[in-house]
């Protein structure tokens, strides 16, 4: 038991070290680490939770520690991040008491480094314990509380505080810090949503119907990951507001559409399904492999309509002639700050240059892709992130380049009566904060082109 605690402590220690230091937080890579090891499935759960309770709380820990130790002092990374796990584990998780918590560091910085360390990490960690962890309304500046609080870096704090204002920053900071909730979308080429609702209610689930999407299910309780009727493909795995995007597409059977940055293929098969699997779709991702997994999921689900193929969305022009398609989505490639809710890592590799960067590619597809839509024809445009410079501001550029595109104003009949209210609409369209949904921060328009 002891040699196991040791081994899941220090497998956790491995994917922290690669995670915090170059992203890439996923599910996936727990279990393989889970795998390598051998580690029981229980263990999974608290792999999971100390790897991802720590990278959510970096800067918290970080802020922490920092009253532990001689500001000079250089420690090498995963010593920093032995220690993050362990105060996380101490300040945060009540399973396991503390002594058992350091006696375990101290076993994995004598394996790894040297008696030293051990010593270090050992005097670090006592003290942590005499002491606790020093109060956080001690620090005076609002936002940088805001931001040593909630783990998200400064920059992005006031960048966001510039953008929608304190009290939507502090809401949305507190709101990154919780777990969404689990929704699945039905294939109702399939089955319907009632029938699969009872079959999940009739096998102990809690679920809820959404108000998103009439497809959608919102999963209270239970792993519908372990159901036959995910291993049968009746649903998809899809969160709330992301079936959004394709329930504003105003999609009807026989339609021709265009998804041009479509991997891994959530909304395309979504698209499908709407057009009743009758009509074509032309999916495109910039990477062939990923314009693979749209094809798999098209066959998991028996869908037909579906034609994906690798391309840069920027060079679109050569494969269509212009007025092809009745509608097209462009969910377009971003920074990703709508998602850090499961993806807590984002915030801390992500760039602020990196966003001017994005907004230019993006600028980029809508101005290529313009063409191709028919007259009358609408542009669904979205992002799972929360930033004006890559959504309402791309908008805008690209209504000032192309006079016959205009905001549909038919769009805002379709938002939700649970999001009308919400501070997100704009003239521009829908921003969902974090905050809004148990979901993500999504971003959605849709354009109608006109006569010139
Ligand atoms: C937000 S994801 C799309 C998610 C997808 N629509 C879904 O619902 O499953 C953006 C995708 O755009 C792709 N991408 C990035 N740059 C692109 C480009 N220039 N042309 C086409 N696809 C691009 C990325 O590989 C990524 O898969």
């Amino acid at each position: 038991m002891k040699k196991e605690q040791n081994l899941l402590r220090s497998s956790a220690l491995d994917l922290l070290v690669q995670i915090g230091e170059q992203g890439g937080f996923s599910h996936l890579a727990i279990d393989q680490m889970m795998k390598k090891h051998d580690l029981e499935r229980r263990d999974g759960a608290l792999l999971t939770e100390i790897v991802y309770g720590t990278l959510q709380r970096k800067l918290t820990l970080e802020y922490y520690l920092a009253s532990f130790i001689q500001s000079k002092k250089k420690l090498d990374k995963w010593v920093k991040w032995l220690l993050y796990m362990s105060i996380y584990q101490m300040h945060y998780l009540e399973k396991v008491p503390d002594h058992a918590i350091i006696h375990e560091s101290v076993e994995i910085a004598k394996k790894r480094g040297h008696k030293g360390i051990a010593n270090f990490v050992n005097g670090v960690l006592r003290s942590v314990q005499r002491q606790g962890v020093p109060d956080l309304n001690q620090i005076e500046d609002e936002k940088v509380r805001l931001s040593v609080a909630t783990s998200h870096p400064l920059w992005l704090v006031e960048r966001w505080i510039k953008q929608y204002g304190y009290s939507v920053t502090e809401a949305m900071c507190h709101a990154n810090m919780t777990n969404k909730q689990m929704a699945i979308r039905v294939q109702p080429l399939r089955t319907s949503r009632e029938e699969l609702v009872k079959i999940l209610e009739e096998d102990g689930f809690q679920v809820r119907r959404s108000e998103v999407s009439d497809q959608g299910i919102l999963i209270e309780a239970g792993n519908v990951l372990k159901h036959q009727a995910f291993e049968d493909h009746l649903f998809s795995i899809q969160d709330e507001s992301s079936m959004l995007v394709a329930e504003v597409m105003e999609l009807e059977e026989g339609m021709t559409v265009l998804d041009a940055c479509s991997a891994p293929g959530g909304k395309t098969t979504h698209i499908a399904e709407k057009i009743e699997d009758n009509g074509t779709i032309y999916a495109y991702d910039l990477h062939a492999k990923k314009a693979k997994l749209v094809t798999k999921k098209a066959e998991q689900l028996g869908l037909q309509s579906i034609q994906a193929d690798q391309a840069d969305a920027r060079e679109l022009q050569e494969k269509h002639v212009t007025e092809t398609f009745d509608r097209i989505l462009i969910d377009a490639p971003c920074s990703g700050l709508g998602v850090l809710k499961s993806k807590p890592d984002i915030r801390y590799n992500k760039k602020e240059s990196d966003i001017m960067k994005l907004a230019k590619i993006q600028k980029e597809i809508l101005d290529e892709v313009a063409p191709l839509l028919k007259q009358d024809g609408k542009l669904v445009y979205s992002t799972c992130t929360v930033d004006k410079d890559e959504n309402e501001r791309v908008i805008a550029a690209f209504l000032e380049d192309h006079p016959d595109y205009q905001i549909d104003p038919l769009f805002f009949d379709h938002i939700p009566q649970m999001l009308r209210n919400k501070q997100g609409v704009s003239e521009f369209g829908l921003q969902i904060f974090p905050q809004d949904l148990s979901s993500d921060g999504f971003f959605i328009t849709r354009m109608v082109k006109v006569a010139k």
